[in-house]
């Protein structure tokens, strides 16, 4: 197709990762263009997402989508297979709520043990692991949590694993031992190309957070 496509980017972000797996399951090639978050965001950010002014940008011929898992929506529409979403409304209502969960809980509930000092830590691995659990009770004994394809609440979770690393670090707990399927999910995710073409080194995640750590004066 000679669709343009760019995906304003950060490399360590998960919610990026996200639109570059959903991407390269459909077969879609596009630009990724670095913002330098740390530095001055570009112009095309500012004025592509105004009101967050946050990456992922998913610009299609000039038109500009936001918010990770509404391009993640777009991009299956556009681009119809392979299916992202179920074809049944009660599949899609199923797949989205989970989807919802793991925006709201995961990548915020592991923030917080990095976040975190002394006896919170613990607080906050405990809640992580419930998380965890919680995640681990919905794959049950799927190999994907989109049954035996990679599907949407696959592509939306997968990416924060890589931050997964850097939580055990610093929460002092093992993924497999508390979540023993989602470590299983995770090693089966990363099989695939489309995700271990995009997946960031969790050694070079962890080395990032403890940049972020002494950013925000967090011993
Ligand atoms: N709900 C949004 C979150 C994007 C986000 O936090 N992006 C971060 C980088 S990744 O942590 C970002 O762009 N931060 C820049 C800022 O906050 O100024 C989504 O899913 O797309």
């Amino acid at each position: 197709s000679n669709d343009e496509v760019i995906l304003l980017d950060f490399w360590v972000s998960p919610f990026a990762i996200r639109a570059k797996i959903a991407l390269a399951e459909k077969g879609v090639e596009f630009e990724a263009r670095q913002e330098d978050l740390l530095g001055t965001k570009s112009e095309l950010l500012l004025t592509s997402n105004p009101i967050y002014k946050k990456v992922p940008v998913l610009l299609h011929n000039g038109k500009a989508v936001n918010e990770s898992s509404i391009i993640v929506s777009y991009i299956d529409e556009v681009w119809p297979t392979p299916a992202l979403l179920p074809p049944c409304a009660y599949g899609r209502a199923t797949a989205r709520f989970w989807a919802d969960y793991v925006d709201k809980k995961v990548f915020d509930g592991g923030s917080k043990i990095w976040k975190s000092k002394g006896d919170e830590v613990a607080v906050a691995k405990a809640e992580f692991i419930e998380i965890l659990k919680v995640l681990e009770g919905a794959l049950g004994e799927k190999n994907f949590f989109g049954g035996d394809t990679y599907g949407f609440v696959d592509i939306i979770t997968i990416p924060l694993a890589s931050w997964f690393y850097a939580y055990e670090q610093y929460g002092g707990f093992k993924v497999e031992v508390e979540a023993p399927k989602i470590a299983a999910w995770i090693n089966r995710s990363l099989e695939k190309e489309s995700v271990a073409s995009v997946y960031p080194d969790p050694i070079k995640v962890y080395e990032f957070v403890g940049m972020l750590r002494k950013f925000n004066g967090i011993e």
